[in-house]
């Protein structure tokens, strides 16, 4: 049974994109088969894999979009790249923007995504959706199609506005398209342990939203090294394998294993019982 996660937050720069690829190629390593698609219109998921110019891809996720919307057929793994690193990526790119204008005219605006995801997600263990930085109708897409959110934020900055606001959004989603949606937690990116600034983060993330949303235990570190990563078409594994930013991401990515194998097991329960 695969599971989808979308990555989300609506400020840009907190790091979805960087978890994006190295929880994917993390859990990849695990042994899983793994699809990440970059539902953001600047295509960074997309350049950070390697493939520098996005909007120049003949295939990419807004063309199968379109074609959902059109009802014209498709091929499930058309436009579907590899990467070396044992990922699958649908591309993502400048076309996406148009989507999101069009999508306000379409009958089931909030579902091609969903309607996307569910014809390819059976060939994989876990899809990754690398949200906008927006509360937009992609977003609101990535969030009708997922069985839960990450959301990494920055450690730099106080996200109280922004985080209440995106926890009615997806509450929001969760009543009116998509009642299994959970979220798995508030990934801290970009902590510098140096400075206390980022420990009062911590305290007030847990403090303010501890009751509501899990705040990994896990805190993904400043690193020069994984700022570098996106520029090198690979992961943090395979460009600094032994430093920080590779090994906190690897903790990440077993606290996400085992949320996975707690939400498969309560399902087995629910179903045998049923
Ligand atoms: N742990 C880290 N240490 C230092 N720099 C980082 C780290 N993680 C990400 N960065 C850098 O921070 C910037 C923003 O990261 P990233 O692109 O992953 O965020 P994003 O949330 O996907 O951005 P957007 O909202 O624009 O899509 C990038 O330049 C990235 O290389």
């Amino acid at each position: 049974m695969s599971r989808v996660i979308a990555l989300a937050n609506q400020k840009g720069g907190t790091g979805k994109t960087t978890t994006a690829v190295n929880l994917g190629i993390g859990l990849a390593k695990q042994g899983n088969k793994v699809l990440l698609v970059d539902a953001d219109a600047q295509g960074n998921l997309t350049d950070s894999l390697g493939y520098q110019e996005p909007d120049n891809l003949p295939i990419s996720l807004a063309t199968v979009l379109t074609k959902i919307m059109m009802e014209e057929p498709y091929e499930p793994d058309e436009g579907i790249l590899h990467h070396a690193e044992g990922v699958d990526l649908m591309p993502g790119n400048i076309e996406l923007s148009a989507i999101e204008v069009s999508l306000v005219n379409t009958m089931s605006r909030e579902t091609i995504l969903r309607t996307y995801i569910n014809t390819v997600k059976d060939k994989y263990d876990y899809v990754l959706i690398d949200c906008m930085p927006s509360l937009g109708m992609m977003t609101i897409n990535a969030l009708a199609a997922a069985d839960s959110v990450i959301i990494p934020v920055q450690a730099h900055y106080l996200p109280a506005k922004g985080m209440t606001q995106l926890l009615q959004t997806i509450a929001r989603v969760r009543r009116q398209i998509n009642p299994r949606l959970t979220i798995d937690g508030v990934l801290l990116t970009m902590v510098d342990n140096r400075t206390n600034f980022a420990k009062d983060i911590s305290f007030v993330l847990r403090r303010d939203y501890g009751d509501k949303v899990r705040v990994f235990q896990t805190e993904i570190p400043l690193s020069i090294r994984a700022a570098e990563t996106s520029a090198q078409g690979k992961s943090i594994y395979a460009f600094d394998p032994h430093g920080i930013a590779a090994k906190a991401y690897q903790a990440f990515t077993k606290e996400v294993l085992e949320i996975g194998e707690k939400q498969r097991k309560r399902q087995h329960q629910t179903h045998l019982s049923r």
